[in-house]
């Protein structure tokens, strides 16, 4: 398979209904419509590409009574960042989700909430293995009236690892492509050990030489169905890892792939709050301020500007005036930023602020991660620094009683 080009991931657009919303000029649907013709193009020549995420687990160890795929993160489902991780990446074409039958509509109502895209559900087995080996069949029906066809390379990964990127996912497509199954690999924090029946210490294996199997894993479609169709009873029942299936049953041996510290999986409550300060982290590195062009706006915006980029480390901020033209928002949004900043000073019509949360409030964007829009007043003005204290405390910790709302500082 040939690598997609770099970049070949698709941000997380706004919606088709932002762009109608923001009146996109000519030059912007010129942007967009070449993006689209890129990815037609990388979807004709790389080859078919589909995953799975099993997805059908009761979350014991979590401990708490919703299955901990579907537990919220900043007021949104831990899977929804999984399927829009994978969404990002334009070559996969299919991604097929295990729920069980209970869970079903809750999946349903997600998908149309955060308007999911490529998704088809199937139903969860009573192991992981079973509900992996469930979306292989839903892909291997190759049927004419199926809205799913067979993929050459299927990815495997867990709905409850939501940090993947598109790197680690081609590395292990591409690998699968040459040698029939690849998985990503992190080192070992504690060291292995076995022991012995009456529980003391049998052997410890040299944490150097191990490694901790991962997800994402991908394989060539007929090795991994092969090999689930082989499967024991056993395996399916209590088995563990789908790369040992290949080996096993098909007698591939897996391309090992180093994948990066943020592929964890979500098992207990601690990586819920991880979870969320990394998300938090990510959704707050880009501030975008909309101010209008009066000249003391400007340089209140500038200040504001300077100010915040105190606050966050790597943050951009971006300024720009609304415009009577939906390019300079559209853009804005484009860039995926998840917030703003309105900066009004002294005018008391809310106006421009309006047309911000109204399109927001029309787009994907403003349900995919709450937003917080802050208009000031003159008095902002004279206290700026306090303005941005608040500005980045409501932007870094999200709290979501002051979601959506429009504050006076
Ligand atoms: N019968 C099952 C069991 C697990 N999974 C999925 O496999 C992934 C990894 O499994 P795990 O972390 O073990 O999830 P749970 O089984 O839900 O967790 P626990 O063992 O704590 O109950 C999860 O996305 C989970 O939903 C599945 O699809 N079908
Ligand atoms: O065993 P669990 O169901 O908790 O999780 C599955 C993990 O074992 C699996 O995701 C990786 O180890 C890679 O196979």
């Amino acid at each position: 398979m040939e690598p997609g080009p770099p970049g070949c991931s698709r941000p997380a657009e706004p919606g088709p209904r932002l762009r109608r919303l923001c009146g996109a000029d000519q030059e912007a649907s010129v942007a967009l419509l070449s993006r689209a013709r890129a990815e037609a193009e990388l979807q004709r020549c790389v080859p078919a590409v589909a995953a799975v995420l099993p997805a059908g687990g009761s979350g014991e160890r979590m401990g708490v009574p919703t299955p901990k795929q579907f537990c919220p993160i900043l007021d949104r489902p831990l899977i929804s960042y999984t399927l829009q991780a994978l969404e990002r990446v334009c070559w996969i074409k299919d991604i097929v989700v295990a729920v069980t039958r209970e869970n079903m509509e809750t999946m349903k109502g997600i998908i149309q909430r955060y308007q999911h895209q490529r998704i088809s559900l199937v139903e969860a087995g009573v192991t992981r293995h079973r509900s992996i080996f469930s979306g292989l069949k839903a892909l291997a029906q190759d049927q004419p009236d199926s809205q799913l066809s067979k993929p050459e390379v299927v990815i495997i990964h867990d709905a409850v690892r939501p940090f993947v990127e598109e790197d680690v996912l081609l590395k292990v497509v591409t690998a699968a492509k040459e040698h029939g199954a690849a998985g990503a690999i992190r080192p070992l924090v504690s060291t292995v050990i076995c022991p012995s029946a009456d529980g003391c210490l049998d052997q410890s294996l040299e944490r150097a030489r191990h490694r901790a199997s991962e997800m994402p894993q991908a394989f060539l479609f007929d090795v991994i169905y092969e090999a689930y169709q082989q499967c024991s009873d056993y395996d399916l029942e209590f088995g563990t890892e789908c790369l040992h299936l290949a080996l096993k049953y098909c007698h591939i041996k897996a391309k090992l792939v180093e994948g990066s510290p943020d592929l964890w999986k979500v098992t207990y409550k601690r990586d819920l709050y991880a979870a969320e300060s990394i998300i938090k982290e990510r959704i707050s590195q880009q501030i975008c301020m909309v101010m209008d062009t009066k000249e003391d706006e400007e340089l209140v915006g500038h200040r504001l500007e300077e100010m915040l980029k105190n606050e966050f480390s790597h943050v951009k901020v971006t300024s720009g005036a609304l415009g009577h033209t939906g390019r300079d928002l559209q853009q804005i949004i484009l860039e995926q930023c998840y917030n703003f900043v309105c900066v009004n000073v002294g005018a008391y019509e809310f106006e421009e602020t309006q047309k911000l949360l109204d399109v927001l409030k029309e787009s994907d964007l403003s349900i995919l991660y709450p937003v917080v829009v802050i208009s000031d007043e003159q008095k902002l003005q004279d206290s700026l620094r306090q303005g941005a204290t608040i500005i980045a405390t409501l932007i870094k910790e999200r709290n979501s009683g002051l979601v959506g709302q429009l504050l006076v500082a």
